[in-house]
């Protein structure tokens, strides 16, 4: 454990700092206000995507002007790795959804696998229309649909494994205050 924790602070010494908490922060105002323009009139459910999207989704919401619902579910597909497998259903949500608008949100779109299993959850339970907001677009060809986009995209990002604003690595820095990518990764 104790190795464990002298390994992560390492991880941390080593990292690259790619977005500073500032830039991450105006990301995420920029995000509300362009979700308040088209979400503001239409009773919107939130699911907050569990683990990653805790941080995202908390500090949004704070910034959302008007009435929201916000609940949560959880897939993961990553565990402790670096590279992403089938995708684990851990919760799945349990509000009515029913000719409701969904906004999932989450920290990461990197293949995509993730959100698109998530969407297609939740329109084959009702939903009138899913849109998905992401903090973070990793860049590169892998897209599991050609051209994927989330509907709202706080900022693209390079092809690196990344940490921090609710990212983690094995687990570990969530927590870190900005957008890092781990040394050689
Ligand atoms: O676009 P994809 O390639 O599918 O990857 C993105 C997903 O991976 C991460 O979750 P993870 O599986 O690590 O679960 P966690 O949030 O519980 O850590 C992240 O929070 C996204 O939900
Ligand atoms: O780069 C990443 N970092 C952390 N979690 C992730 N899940 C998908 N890609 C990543």
């Amino acid at each position: 454990m104790i190795d464990t924790v002298a390994e992560m602070k390492q991880v941390m010494a080593e990292a690259d700092c790619l977005v500073p908490n500032q830039q991450v922060q105006a990301a995420i105002t920029a995000l509300a206000s362009a979700i308040t323009e088209r979400l503001e009139g239409s009773n919107p459910l939130v699911f907050c995507v569990m683990n990653g999207g805790l941080i995202t989704t908390g500090q949004l919401l704070t910034q959302l002007n008007f009435p929201v619902q916000a609940e949560y579910l959880h897939a993961t597909r990553y565990r402790q790795e670096t590279t992403g497998g089938i995708l684990e259903w851990k919760l799945r949500p349990e509000a009515d959804m029913n000719d409701r608008i969904i906004l999932i949100v989450d920290d990461i779109l990197d293949e995509g696998t993730t959100l698109c299993a998530i969407a297609d959850y939740c329109r084959a339970h009702g939903a009138a229309e899913v849109l998905t907001a992401v903090l973070v677009d990793k860049q590169h060809d892998r897209k599991c649909r050609p051209g994927l986009k989330a509907d709202f995209t706080g900022m693209d990002v390079e092809d690196r494994f990344l940490f921090g604003f609710g990212m983690d690595y094995k687990g570990y820095w969530r927590n870190a205050p900005g957008i890092y990518a781990v040394k050689g990764l």
